[in-house]
């Protein structure tokens, strides 16, 4: 059945709770995109203490109904207003989409299967898997793209004070620095974003990733997130790690021919991530849609006035 929708907000506003691998999302329907949401209210809705609590807000919308999605309404029904923990926007989130997946299947919106998501970084394909014969959900699979190598020269992160690394500069409509330490407690607590030089490597902020190797093509990641702290998972990153790692051992899908995969662990699951020849990254993992409820009015008027 389709979740109710943002007609009547004195009625208070409708939302769900979903994750992929422990990166975890409100979920606002806002089909014909009548909703306010500043920066602010975004945070507050993100707070694990005084709101619902999540690593960003995934927003519903129809593409047609939103400006910047309205060119690829002939391909994509659906946009994902994606939108990070501390209110900031971001391109692309490879764990929101997968989500954001299950949710347009769970409420009739989608034909399980194959379907198009528009996002800020364009046009993303995701297949949503039926479920297993013991009734388990199928796992939800995207096509992210290829992705951008820029020059990662002199590229280094350090945390806590502690001796820079360098680190692989990997673009997955979204940046991220690659950084392969010894062991993830290297990462320390992860409390402040690390720091990340040069500067002008990247003017719009980054996502950290941390890497240790657990076997053949299998790695264990930590994430710093730009605009959410430490979380359980990034889909991106787990893609921009499986990049830099392939590379680094030798694998290069469009000059060898052949695809490959990699397991990334994360300290919320498992994703498994395939290079192809012609350079999509495809990623496959759960996604979860759990909860679902409404959002007072007055909670969300305070919040909606807080630009
Ligand atoms: N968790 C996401 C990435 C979300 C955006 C990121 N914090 C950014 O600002 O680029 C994922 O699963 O990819």
């Amino acid at each position: 059945m389709t979740h109710a929708q943002h007609d009547d907000p004195d009625g208070g506003v409708p939302f769900l709770k979903g994750h992929g691998t422990e990166n975890d999302f409100v979920i606002l329907p806002d089909h014909e995109g009548r909703l306010d949401l500043p920066a602010a209210l975004v945070a507050r809705l993100c707070d694990r203490r005084a709101g619902i609590g999540g690593d960003g807000v995934l927003r519903v919308v129809r593409s047609a109904a939103h400006p910047e999605a309205a060119p690829m309404a002939d391909r994509a029904e659906w946009f994902m207003d994606y939108r990070n923990a501390d209110g900031s926007v971001a391109e692309m989130c490879g764990n929101g989409v997968r989500v954001f997946a299950r949710h347009l299947v769970d409420e009739g919106l989608a034909e399980p299967g194959d379907l198009a998501v528009a996002t800020r970084a364009g046009v993303r394909r995701v297949h949503v898997a039926g479920p297993g014969p013991d009734g388990t959900p199928g796992d939800v699979t995207v096509d992210m793209g290829r992705a951008v190598l820029p020059d990662s020269t002199g590229v280094e992160v350090s945390v806590d004070g502690r001796a820079p690394r360098p680190a692989r500069n990997v673009n997955m409509g979204n940046p991220h620095a690659v950084v392969f330490v010894d062991g993830l407690d290297e990462a320390g607590d992860l409390f402040r974003p690390p720091l990340v030089t040069p500067p002008a490597a990247y003017p719009d902020g980054v996502n950290v990733e941390f890497v240790v190797d657990r076997g053949p093509r299998h790695v264990a990641l930590r994430v710093h997130e730009r605009g959410s702290g430490e979380t359980r998972s990034c889909g991106t990153g787990a893609c921009a790690v499986m990049v830099a790692a392939a590379r680094r051992d030798g694998h290069d899908p469009a000059a060898d021919g052949v695809p490959v995969t990699y397991t990334v662990d994360v300290p919320g699951g498992r994703l498994v991530i395939t290079e192809h020849p012609d350079g999509r990254i495809t990623m496959a993992g759960p996604a979860v849609v759990l909860a679902r409820g409404t959002i007072d009015a007055g909670w969300w008027r305070a919040g909606a006035g807080a630009h």
